[in-house]
């Protein structure tokens, strides 16, 4: 991981830029000094004219104008390298979420990664945006001033020099302090965030089992825990800023005392002299307070950026794909089961090696008890799980071999809940990137998903609003357009987990409609729950504990295999109930 400094170094244009405009300022702060000591000095002590002083005067401004602009280029260059910075951390979040496996993309509360991409890369902002730019200007400023002074008064350039380490020293000391803070702070909020939407997104469970009231101290407690660390930092940043101007107003007060000693008293001080020390010596200490601020956001930032780190660095399950385009032929690619195996860990569940062909256009039933593997092998072959041994074999070739989208492009993965986004139902079918579709090809779909009726009776028709979630649409609904989804895509193989909670019969006749259409021109692999899904497969992938059992057609598995013949004989029941 790369550090916050090295990724600043990274963009060394920038970098020079920023000591560029720092020289610039420098030099017309100690300009702007010059020239308005020299206006005083001529028009009050000199008695010089208006007509005598306008050169000096729009030195003056020339001075201030330039200081400003060079504050405001230096502040813009320090938001963009910040802007840049913090891109890159989301763009390096969200390739890794990408390329996460489907488990582990639902590993770790939602609330608490959403903290961390938003907030958290936020937070980093104050490190590029204030402190680097800052570092620059004390870098070069004060010492610039400090030179200037020195030649001017050594007695003042000595002060400065004694009493301007304390601010760094006092500054590293608090420093230390704020970073460990702000990654408590950081991963509070983390966590509060976490428990929030997770209490929000199950609001109605906890109502239904009187939880509500207990879980709504929890969150009070947790972002009590997130109050506290924010005012922790607070804190350090208040004591930080009245130490800082402590050690620059006493500073001030004996530089100031001593040049009077020696105007008044010892007279061995011009007051043009006097004077412009006067003027440079609080710009000394100004610049290295705002050292002490900028620093205290610094320190911020790299707390939250270790918390960022962290979570990057996690090691997750990933699923890596190779690079062979795999064409859209006429006829769907043969797959092959080879000794595909698959563990979610040690002591925990394993699929073991499963072998069968899947020829063309075959209508697949994956069937077996509850927790017997059947979504786990689905994943497996849909390629959001990679194999803990075998391969899915597609044309020949390992499915981890072809490139991801062409793979995606010619596969439809129907879940028990497809998931719809928050949109129109037309933009929810329509979902595939990189292809329009004509209004023709969507009514298509959409009927023969069976959604024109309940499309027809809404007032905008196919662009209804759905919530997310596809909140507002009931759970037959959501199966009708993740099947308008695949009757639009026209895939090359569908893999559909049947629902098992029971639908109504006309979307049951539905699905079967459905599906009976979808295999003419695709191969379907189904996790079946229903009888009719059952009888209508050309092969049934008969899985138990792990293991595939038996294969076979219905009637041949009925004949020779007595678990399946018990489990269709349990299901005939039901269904007949
Ligand atoms: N993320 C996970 N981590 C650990 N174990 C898991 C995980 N997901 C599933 N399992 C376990 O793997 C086993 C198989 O699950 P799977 O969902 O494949 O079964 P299934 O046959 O599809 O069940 P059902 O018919 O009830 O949907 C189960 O015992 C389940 O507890």
């Amino acid at each position: 991981m790369r550090t916050l400094k090295e990724r600043a170094f990274s963009y060394k244009k920038r970098m020079i830029f920023l000591l560029l405009s720092a020289v610039l300022i420098g030099l017309s702060i100690v300009g702007q000094a010059y020239f308005l000591v020299k206006i005083v000095d001529g028009v009050f002590l000199q008695g010089k004219s208006f007509e005598e002083v306008l050169v000096d005067l729009l030195w003056l401004l020339l001075c201030l104008c330039a200081r400003s602009l060079f504050i405001y280029l230096s502040r813009r260059s320090g938001l963009k390298l910040a802007t840049k910075v913090k891109s890159e951390y989301r763009g390096e979040f969200l390739k890794k979420y990408a390329s996460l496996s489907f488990l582990a993309s639902k590993q770790g509360q939602s609330g608490r990664k959403i903290s961390v991409v938003t907030d958290a890369i936020d937070e980093i902002d104050g490190y590029f945006s204030q402190y680097i730019p800052q570092l620059m200007q004390t870098a070069f400023v004060p010492i610039l001033i400090l030179v200037v002074v020195a030649s001017q008064h050594l007695n003042s350039g000595l002060i400065m020099l004694v009493t301007a380490p304390f601010i760094p020293l006092f500054m590293i000391i608090v420093g230390l302090q704020t970073r460990d803070k702000s990654e408590e702070q950081v991963e509070k909020l983390a966590s509060f965030s976490g428990r929030f939407l997770d209490s929000l997104q199950g609001l109605t469970t906890l109502k239904l089992f009187g939880r509500a009231n207990q879980q709504k101290q929890t969150i009070l407690k947790s972002s009590l825990g997130f109050r506290d660390a924010t005012m922790a930092i607070l804190k350090v940043a208040f004591t930080q800023t009245f130490m800082l101007e402590i050690i620059s107003m006493l500073s001030i007060g004996i530089i100031a005392l001593e040049l009077v000693i020696q105007i008044i008293i010892y007279d061995q001080l011009t007051f043009f002299t006097g004077f412009f020390v006067m003027i440079l010596v609080p710009e000394f200490y100004s610049s290295l307070k705002e050292l002490g601020s900028a620093f205290h956001n610094g320190r911020s930032s790299i707390g939250a950026a270790k918390k960022v780190d962290e979570e990057l660095a996690r090691e997750e399950e990933t699923v890596t794909w190779g690079d062979a385009p795999l064409v859209k032929k006429m006829t769907p690619p043969k797959l092959e089961l080879r000794q595909l195996s698959y563990s979610y860990g040690e002591e925990k569940f394993q699929l073991e090696s499963i072998n069968t062909e899947v020829s063309p256009y075959s209508k697949i039933a994956i069937v077996g008890p509850s927790g017997s593997g059947k979504t786990t092998l689905l994943q497996l072959i849909a390629g959001l799980i990679r194999p803990t041994n075998g391969q899915v074999m597609v044309d020949g070739k390992p499915l981890s071999e072809y490139e991801e989208k062409s793979w995606f492009n010619q596969l439809s993965y129907i879940s028990q809940n497809p998931y719809l986004f928050s949109g129109t139902i037309a933009e929810n079918i329509a979902i595939e990137g990189g292809r329009s579709f004509t209004q023709d090809e969507l009514g298509r779909a959409i009927e023969r998903a069976g959604l024109s009726g309940m499309i027809r009776n809404l007032k905008d028709g196919a662009h209804t609003l759905i919530g997310e979630g596809g909140r507002g649409l009931s759970g037959g609904e959501k199966q009708r357009v993740a099947l308008a989804r695949a009757f639009l895509k026209e895939p090359s193989v569908i893999l559909f987990d049947e629902p098992t909670n029971g639908l109504d019969l006309e979307t049951e006749r539905l699905l079967q409609r459905s599906i009976q259409q979808l295999s003419k021109q695709a191969t379907i692999i189904t996790v079946a729950h229903r009888l009719y899904t059952i009888k209508d497969a050309d092969q049934i992938l008969f899985m138990k504990e792990g293991q595939l059992k038996a294969v076979g057609s219905h009637d041949d598995l009925y004949d020779r295999v007595a678990e399946y013949r018990e489990m269709v004989t349990v299901q005939r029941g039901e269904s007949a109930s």
